[in-house]
């Protein structure tokens, strides 16, 4: 199954958190399977705290690109829409809550879950959270709302 991000126009593609198109840049990928959307990420050695254990910053980067993700991919399937297709429905974080349970090991890959709380008008809540060896170590909350039709106009415009 495709990642949200990979439906994303190249214009909307380089979110340091989950652009495809930034090299430098974690290239998240969301997977929406009908109910929740899945990622998966590893964090590198460099993406440490104190060693052995992740970094909260980059937790709560892969709460957020992930919660928007998965508000876009649960705003298509709402609307009965392929993902990617025109008028994009991209989504910017309003809010980002973050609660970080218990240290996140460095090393093992970790699962980010994302469900939809509230998908109303132009507003998604999304809670994640971050599961590693079977067990949640972050969880979090997400205000996604779609960036405005001006902005992406903006963004779109190919002079
Ligand atoms: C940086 C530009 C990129 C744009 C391209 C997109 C590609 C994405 C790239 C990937 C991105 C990856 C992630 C990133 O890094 S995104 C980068 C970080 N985020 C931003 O820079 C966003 C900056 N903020 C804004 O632009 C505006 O405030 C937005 C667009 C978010 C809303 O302003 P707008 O004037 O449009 O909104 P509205 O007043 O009509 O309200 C609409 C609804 O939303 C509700 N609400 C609003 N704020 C909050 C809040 N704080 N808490 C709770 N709820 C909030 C509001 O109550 C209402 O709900 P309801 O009353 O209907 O129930």
């Amino acid at each position: 199954m495709n990642a949200i991000q990979d439906t994303y126009p190249d214009e909307l593609s380089h979110c340091y958190g989950c652009g495809r198109l930034n090299p430098d840049g974690l290239q998240i990928k969301s997977v929406w399977n009908g109910n929740e959307a899945i990622a998966r990420f590893t964090p590198r050695p460099y993406h440490t705290a104190v060693p052995g254990y992740v970094y909260g910053g980059l937790l709560a980067s892969l709460i957020d690109c992930h919660g928007t993700g998965t508000a876009a991919a649960a705003a298509y399937a709402a609307a009965g829409r392929e993902p990617g297709t025109a008028p994009y429905l991209r989504f910017l974080t309003a809010s980002l809550r973050v609660n970080f349970l218990k240290p996140t090991p460095l090393g093992p890959e970790l699962i980010i879950h994302g469900r939809v709380k509230e998908l109303a008008g132009r507003k998604v809540v999304v809670e994640a959270w971050i599961e590693v060896d079977g067990e949640t170590t972050v969880q979090g909350e997400v205000v996604a709302v779609q960036a405005p039709d001006h902005m992406l106009a903006n963004l779109l415009r190919r002079d």
